[in-house]
């Protein structure tokens, strides 16, 4: 178990094809969860939600990607249509954060959906802090109306992102970060 601001400094993502199994315990998902709801959450609106995938679940979410990809992209090769259906098979477990935001007369939609950026943010410090890795990904799935409407969302809903979760295969470098004289002035 790491401290909070070792966790914070050094969590960094791994990409899903690096990942193994096991994944989170039914406890572990459930504190998971918990913690990608402890968000700030301007009015109490509740502005996302999340979809669990694991075991055939990723499979089938594939299976989806897939269709749609060969749907779209007519001179798609076999391999392609292949890796589609595996993007959600190298990690056990994949949870999608929903933004769901509405009209509020006091909060704009922005704040909503930023909101949904902390939850999966807190998804994703979560699983690192169990001892697991993590990667917030998109990808042309999560802009796709057909793919969404396939996994469950309604039309005004959108993803804010799959948060991939595994063990780690091997230690990998870290990338460089920004610098803060970059980044921070003072007024
Ligand atoms: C909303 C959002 C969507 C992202 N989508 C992708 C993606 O589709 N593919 C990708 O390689 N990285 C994506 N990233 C970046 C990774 O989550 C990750 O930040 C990046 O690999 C750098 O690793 P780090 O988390 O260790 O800084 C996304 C990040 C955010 C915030």
């Amino acid at each position: 178990m790491l401290y909070a601001i070792d966790l914070l400094t050094t969590r960094r993502s791994i990409k899903p094809i690096e990942m193994s199994g096991p994944g989170p315990s039914p406890a572990e998902l459930e504190k998971i969860l918990t913690v990608g709801a402890r968000v700030p959450d301007h009015g109490k609106i509740v502005p996302w939600r999340f979809i669990v995938f694991e075991g055939d679940a990723r499979t089938r979410a594939g299976e989806i990607f897939a269709k749609v990809f060969r749907a779209k992209n007519v001179t798609a090769t076999p391999d392609q249509v292949e890796a589609e259906k595996k993007r959600f098979t190298h990690a056990p477990l994949v949870i999608a954060v929903v933004s769901r935001t509405s009209k509020h007369p006091k909060v704009p939609l922005w704040e909503q959906e930023l909101s949904a950026g902390a939850s999966a943010m807190n998804i994703v410090h979560a699983a690192h802090a169990l001892g697991y890795v993590a990667n917030w990904l998109t990808g042309w799935m999560a802009f796709d109306r057909d793919v969404l409407t396939a996994l469950g969302l309604s039309p005004d809903e959108k993803l804010a992102g799959f948060i991939h979760i595994g063990k780690a295969e091997r230690p990998t470098d870290d990338r460089p970060r920004p610098s803060l004289s970059d980044i921070v002035t003072r007024f």
